[in-house]
């Protein structure tokens, strides 16, 4: 089966995709998800200008061929640019084998596992009693995770809190908008959190918590020792993960799980995290490490030290990213937590999908491939909107971790 064509599609329903369409001989295709927060053209740009040309021609089938001829044959390895691109390309060819064999993608990776994805939703309020009430509703919506995220008091914002419940999207301006941090408020602020959440909800839920990036290690080991009453699902990104030896010393101070790895994009970002089993999730994902092809291997190295995976699925990950995440999801031996940030209607209307939510977990669906597909003329009505995440500032003016 040879490639004949391919084509990137750039389309903004609410938020920019980035969207690979691959086409073959036999009249089959495929779709990836190329969508990177914040830098989509350049993934566009990467792919259409460095990829395509030496896609025409090849076996659609030869997809290990083919990653590595892109990762190898790059000279400039790694980074979330090259890896989205060649994520994009290897999870449209495995898409064309699937919709080849007629079969689920699934079921070319090895079959069911488990009979559904438990997933995490994002409970957020400006303040405590907003989140708990938030809590409750997703509660009320059959989670059986939920991950919790308040404002702090005396800063004007923070991570992870909007005004819309529902769909979170961080890239709110074409330039950055700037944050104000303060890790003081923060972690005097955290534990009444989980206090209250635990005193109204008490344990049958699984709570999770995104620290995202803004803590020192010593910081980290301090708040996961004081969060360790409320027994956590994850806290998740507690330190900047660069520097992997600096997850020794939280692990040394605390035994509240860490995730982390939403980042990451290739198995080199965790290997040290994973083998010093200094982790409890990697929270790689399909759409940034790689593709399936890749995810996997991070996936089987993990599993040797019982390290979970816990996929990273915000709003800015396309349809197309959890569909196909969540075939990885249902096989995926040492499978954790699958993250769940619904998208709009908008959104959904141009990747009609075969993946579903019910009480608490999701599915993939059967159809042959990973299930998603593209409404183009649909597409073609959202031009692309540039956008831009946050950048934060301590109080005194220091540039910090967003
Ligand atoms: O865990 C998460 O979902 C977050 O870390 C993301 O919302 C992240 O901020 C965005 O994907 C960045 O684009
Ligand atoms: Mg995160």
């Amino acid at each position: 089966m040879k490639i004949t064509g391919a084509r990137v599609i750039v389309t903004c329903p609410d938020r920019n995709f980035v969207t690979l369409k691959i086409e073959t001989d036999e009249g089959l295709t495929g779709i990836g998800d190329a969508t990177l927060n914040g830098r989509e053209l350049a993934v566009a740009s990467y792919l259409t200008d460095h990829v395509i040309p030496c896609l025409i021609g090849r076996d659609a089938h030869r997809i290990e061929d083919i990653w590595h001829y892109l990762y190898r044959g790059a000279y400039w390895r790694r980074g979330p640019v090259t890896m989205s691109a060649i994520a994009a390309v290897d999870t449209a060819l495995w898409d064309i084998k699937a919709k080849a064999a007629g079969l689920p993608l699934y079921q070319l990776l090895g079959g069911r596992s488990r009979d559904g994805v438990m997933v995490y939703g994002h409970a957020n309020g400006r303040d405590i009693e907003e989140t708990a009430d938030e809590v409750a509703r997703y509660v009320e919506m059959g989670y059986r995770a939920i991950r919790a995220q308040s404002g702090v008091p005396g800063l004007a914002s923070t991570y992870g809190v909007s005004s819309d419940k529902m769909y979170y999207e961080p890239a709110d301006a074409a330039l950055p908008t700037e944050n104000v941090w303060s890790t003081e408020k923060y972690l005097d602020h955290v534990p009444k959190l989980f206090d209250r959440l635990r005193d109204r909800f008490g344990f049958d839920h699984h709570l999770l918590h995104d620290v995202h990036h803004r803590l020192t290690p010593i910081e980290a080991g301090r708040l996961g020792k004081s969060l360790e009453p409320y027994r956590l699902f994850w806290m998740e990104d507690a330190t900047p993960a660069e520097n992997q030896e600096a997850f020794r010393l939280i692990r040394q101070h605390t035994v509240t799980p860490l995730a982390v790895g939403e980042v990451f994009n290739t198995i080199w970002d965790a290997k040290d995290l994973i083998q010093n089993q200094l982790i409890d999730y990697i929270r790689a994902t399909v759409v940034h490490a790689g593709g399936i092809s890749h995810l996997r291997r991070i996936a089987d190295l993990a599993a040797l030290y019982q390290v979970r995976t816990g996929c990273h699925g915000a709003t800015d990950l396309s349809p197309v990213c959890m569909g196909a995440a969540l075939h990885f999801d249902i096989w995926v031996p040492n499978f954790g937590v699958q993250e769940y940030m619904r998208h709009t209607e908008a959104t959904d209307a141009v990747f009609p999908h075969a993946y579903s939510f019910a009480a608490g977990y999701m599915t993939p669906g059967d159809v042959p491939g990973h299930g998603v597909e593209i409404d183009e003329a649909l597409a073609a009505k959202y031009p692309y909107k540039p956008c831009s995440l946050p950048v934060n500032r301590l109080e005194d003016g220091t540039l910090w971790h967003w």
